[in-house]
């Protein structure tokens, strides 16, 4: 069981790895992990700030409302779409990255409504996968400045969701049950897109 000083180390590790990746580059992604669930409580990157560079005492800790309950920085917009994933799907940790493959792929099959993705062994890295034989769904939505209205565009399709979601020209939201479920689900779709990506590439006329 973590205490709360490693939980803020172990948030800091995560989001330091997910940067030193280049998935979080200038300021982009955010991230937290269930505190408490009831009053739900997340601990969580401040807003604006460089995602290399976050310590422990950096962490702000945000109630149900996206509002500051502790520490000095400022909540990210994209708290909402924290709460609408945690709240809904019973996630313990969310993490959101800008990659440059996630970014392509979102834009790309936007109009889609989501990104078909089959045959990979990795698919198994994901909850509850026991064959590559398998064609996983990985919702696509439009971007959007209003997170509230956001997270209802959202909110409908998280239960049946791979673990992840896209926002087309922005990101990729993953999450688990716990802070290593959602690091392990964000790297196995970072690399199911980069292979997507790059499959695209040595055949362009497959249909994904
Ligand atoms: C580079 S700006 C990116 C932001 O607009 C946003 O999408 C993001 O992921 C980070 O925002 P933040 O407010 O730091 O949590
Ligand atoms: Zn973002």
């Amino acid at each position: 069981m973590l205490n709360l000083t490693n939980l803020r180390e172990s948030l800091c590790g995560v989001i330091s790895d997910i940067h030193g990746k280049g998935w979080a580059p200038g300021t982009g992604g955010n991230f937290s992990v269930v505190l408490q669930p009831q009053p739900l409580t997340l601990l969580m990157s401040p807003s604006g700030v460089d995602k290399g560079q976050v310590r422990a005492s950096d962490l702000i800790e945000v109630n149900a409302q996206g509002e500051v309950i502790a520490g000095a920085g400022k909540a990210s917009a994209e708290t909402q779409l924290h709460l609408a994933i945690v709240q809904t799907t019973g996630a313990g940790a969310v993490l959101h990255g800008h990659s440059v493959f996630n970014t392509l792929l979102s834009r790309h099959f936007e109009a889609q409504g989501k990104l078909a993705i089959a045959g990979y062994e990795m698919l198994k890295g994901l909850n509850g996968m026991t064959t590559h034989a398998a064609t996983v769904d990985l919702p696509i939505f439009s971007n959007h400045q209003d997170m509230v209205y956001l997270a209802q565009q959202v909110m409908p399709q998280l239960a049946s969701a791979p673990y992840g979601f896209l926002l087309a020209g922005h990101g990729l939201y993953a999450w688990g049950s716990t802070l290593f479920e959602a690091r392990r689900h964000l790297e196995i779709w970072e690399f199911l897109l980069e292979v997507t990506y790059r499959e695209l590439t040595l055949n362009p006329l497959k249909s994904v």
